[in-house]
């Protein structure tokens, strides 16, 4: 079992605020992560550690056993997948949802002049098809639904084959058909022995696929707790995670939370 990410003692700091504070997190082959926190939390700036876009302060952390600072980080993101709001609103109106998906080969958004032959085209194809939007490839990305276009970003973010998938709030702004039906889809994809390692950003624990078994629990920068979803999902850690009551249940693989009466 090879260490897929480390990040040992991390601190992140912005204009003299403590963003990530002391934070250590490792996560092992074969792993799903879930990392759940409130707004503000710090779990997006972990993925852009975890994503090769951002050094930290201080500590070290190490991407696919590459130390940042040390290592050719252009070459290290094509080997991690990310699907995130940020990514996705640099995605040109006008563009193919064909190309949206195949331009990530080249790590781009928006197609140019790179030169894509059949394969490319074939493997965009089957990827949008896994997520049930194989009959959008020729539409505009712009006019898709927001759960289209949430699919169509996690296909593309398979596209260059990665060896880390980080989806970072893949539910956000979905409907809840919509998000029940990537539910399931990512339940799949989690099932899937031949998946990258996966990690979900999320704020809701009812957002945790069937299949994910670990969770990462952020709260002002700090490490909450970290381990396996039945020993980090207890009423206790999710209250202090979220800074109130709360009672937890399971119910066929999946979590619920709320405050009670
Ligand atoms: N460049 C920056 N300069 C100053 N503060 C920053 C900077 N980037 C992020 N922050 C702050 O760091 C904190 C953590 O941000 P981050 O986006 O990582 O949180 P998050 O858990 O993803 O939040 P959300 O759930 O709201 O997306 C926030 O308070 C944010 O305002």
């Amino acid at each position: 079992m090879s260490d897929v990410l480390d990040l040992t003692d991390v601190s992140v700091r912005r204009e003299g605020k403590t963003i990530l504070d002391r934070v250590s997190w490792s996560v092992t082959d074969g792993d799903r992560w879930v990392v759940l926190g409130p707004n503000g939390a710090g779990k997006t700036t972990v993925m852009q550690l975890a994503s090769a876009r951002m050094y930290p302060t201080t500590g070290t952390v190490s991407v696919l056993e590459e130390e940042l600072g040390s290592v050719d980080v252009t070459e290290l993101r094509t080997r991690v997948g990310l699907a995130s709001a940020a990514l996705a609103d640099r995605i040109p109106r006008g563009e193919k949802v064909l190309d949206v998906v195949m331009t990530a080969s080249y790590g781009v958004t928006g197609r140019w002049q790179e030169s894509y032959d059949e394969l490319d085209a074939g493997r965009a194809r089957d990827l949008l098809a896994a997520f049930g939007v194989g009959h959008l490839v020729d539409r505009a990305y712009a006019t898709l639904s927001e759960g289209e276009r949430k699919r169509v970003q996690i296909a593309r973010s398979l596209m260059a084959d990665p060896e880390l998938l980080l989806l970072d709030e893949p539910a956000a702004g979905l409907d809840l058909g919509g998000r029940e039906e990537l539910m399931a889809a990512l339940a799949e994809l989690a099932g899937d022995a031949r998946s990258p390692v996966l990690v979900l950003v999320t704020h809701h624990v009812e957002e945790i696929p069937e299949g994910f078994t670990h969770g990462l629990l952020l709260r002002d920068g700090k490490v909450e707790a970290a381990g396996p979803l039945e020993e980090v999902l207890t009423p206790q850690h999710l209250s202090r995670t979220f800074g109130l009551d709360l009672e937890v249940e399971r119910h066929r693989g999946r979590w619920s939370a709320r405050a009670p009466h």
